[in-house]
């Protein structure tokens, strides 16, 4: 199943998620029991499966549900996808945008599934360079095109509300295949994204 909508919560997980952020903010100091906090247990365990839906989501299935035959064979970029993801190191959410390029190889792919896997890959415990590995993957492997590339430019909470705080540094994470590894056409790349 390629979406999952989330007015569909499973029951179990909600239950079982709920009870344990019961737990875990009555260990952080608070009161479950105040007017505001009552239903917070819930709302979390429900943020945090929309947060990770991703692990039921088939990146695959989604490029595959339309890739169409054609003969263009110049650089299509989609960029400035905004992404959202969570690292896995403390649960923060780190956030930016990615830049996506591929060259096709005789099929095409709907430009709005690109933005789409991102999310999925996005939507899981992370780190930036896995996040950007795995989107480069998944198109490479499926639509097979001349060549692909990915940049994303992310902002770590975890770096900026505790750790060393610092409010603006960014990372920058890329990765390219095929026709991207030549200098000229990585160049060209990046100069149309503006970097
Ligand atoms: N490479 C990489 N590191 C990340 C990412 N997100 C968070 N981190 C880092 O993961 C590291 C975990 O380091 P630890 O020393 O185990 O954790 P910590 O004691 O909380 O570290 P500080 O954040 O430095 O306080 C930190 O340096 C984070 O900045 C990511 O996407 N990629
Ligand atoms: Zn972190």
């Amino acid at each position: 199943m390629p979406y999952k909508h989330f007015e569909e919560y499973n029951i179990q997980v909600t239950d079982d998620v709920k009870d344990r952020y019961k737990h875990i903010i009555e260990d952080l100091g608070e009161n479950t029991q105040r007017d505001g906090l009552l239903k917070t247990p819930e709302r979390a365990a429900k943020a945090m499966q929309f947060l990770t839906q991703g692990y039921n989501q088939d990146p695959v299935e989604i490029l595959k549900s339309a890739m169409f035959k054609e003969s263009y064979n110049e650089m299509v970029i989609v960029k400035d996808i905004e992404l959202y993801s969570l690292c896995e190191h403390h649960i923060l959410p780190f956030f930016g945008k990615a830049h996506i390029a591929y060259i096709p190889n005789g099929q095409i792919v709907g430009l709005s599934k690109l933005p789409r896997i991102v999310d999925v890959f996005a939507r899981r415990l992370q780190v930036q360079e896995r996040l950007t590995e795995q989107i480069l993957d998944c198109i490479n492997d499926t639509l097979n095109p001349q060549g692909v590339a990915v940049v994303i430019e992310a902002s770590h909470m975890c770096m900026m509300m505790r750790g060393v705080q610092k409010q603006n540094s960014t990372t920058t994470t890329s990765g390219f295949r095929g026709q991207f590894e030549k200098i000229e056409t990585r160049n060209e790349f990046l100069k149309l994204i503006g970097k």
